[in-house]
């Protein structure tokens, strides 16, 4: 009874903000139903990675073009510093301009929209992991943007996960934001062909020393926001792998498919 009053009072006081404060689109600011949502029209511009390699996190014809282990056929028969990487959307349209505003327009409170949509896509890979970890910034970078985008998704896809699983004994999900650390600034690698990624990134990271004792025989899920070359992915996955990571798979919020061809051969240089 009291608690079905409190529910009452609180969906009350929810009209009742919705009435002076209209919820708004995370990406185009018109009018959405619910606060964190986007628009109808914004919703159309998001598309989910439904099926996907499970290796290079592009999408498949269908899924019948993957082989048994589901990798299409340019990553069947290489090897890959992650056991197993997914995307929740590609990036375009509407998941590029979220991200964009999460990480230059000030706006950390889009990685919660980003974050369902990575429980959503990867239930497995955050369901084996031990700890969350992700890709880190260099601290000028974090001064001048205030907060790592990665580790705020690390931070909502445990949080949602607690909320989600309130009471089992394994809900909890450790999240080591400065697992890894990035030691030398390196620019922006938007414009860098896949090679320039490449050497700009090389020796750039680093895993903490003081967190190296953690590592040992645990499955870590390696997040960032986008994958576009695996450069980066690449070099943080191996650096946990020779810590003595049991295995490493990768969770992303988007995916790049310009520049996909060089994928392969950036992973391996
Ligand atoms: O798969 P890759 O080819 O390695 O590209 C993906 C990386 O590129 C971006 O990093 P960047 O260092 O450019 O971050 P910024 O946007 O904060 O400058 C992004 O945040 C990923 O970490």
């Amino acid at each position: 009874m009291r608690g079905g009053s409190l529910s009452v009072a609180r969906r009350t006081a929810r009209h009742a903000l919705d009435l002076f404060f209209p919820p708004v689109c995370l990406s185009c600011g018109g009018e959405t139903s619910r606060d964190g949502l986007v628009c109808v029209d914004c919703f159309r511009g998001l598309h989910a990675l439904i099926s996907a390699c499970r290796i290079c996190a592009l999408p498949l014809p269908a899924p019948g073009f993957a082989d048994s282990e589901g990798r299409c056929g340019v990553c069947a028969g290489q090897t890959f510093p992650w056991k197993q990487a997914a995307a929740a959307f590609l990036y375009e349209e509407t998941a590029r301009e979220l991200l964009l505003r999460m990480k230059y327009g000030d706006r950390p409170d889009i990685a919660r929209f980003f974050a369902g949509g990575m429980m959503h896509c990867a239930p497995d890979l955050i369901g084996r992991a031990d700890m969350l970890v992700p890709v880190p910034l260099h601290r000028t970078r974090f001064w001048r943007r205030r907060y790592n985008q990665s580790a705020l998704l690390c931070r909502e896809i445990a949080r949602a996960r607690r909320m989600s699983e309130k009471g089992e004994a394994n809900a909890s999900l450790h999240v080591i934001p400065d697992l890894l650390s990035r030691h030398r600034a390196t620019g922006t690698l938007a414009t860098l062909t896949p090679d320039q990624r490449q050497k700009t990134l090389q020796g750039a990271f680093h895993v903490t020393p003081r967190h190296r004792a953690v590592v040992t025989g645990r499955a870590i899920l390696l997040i960032d926001d986008i994958l576009t070359t695996g450069a980066t992915a690449s070099i943080c996955a191996d650096l946990l792998l020779r810590a003595g990571a049991r295995r490493v798979d990768l969770l992303v919020a988007a995916r790049t498919v310009r520049l996909a061809e060089s994928f392969e051969s950036s992973v391996h240089e």
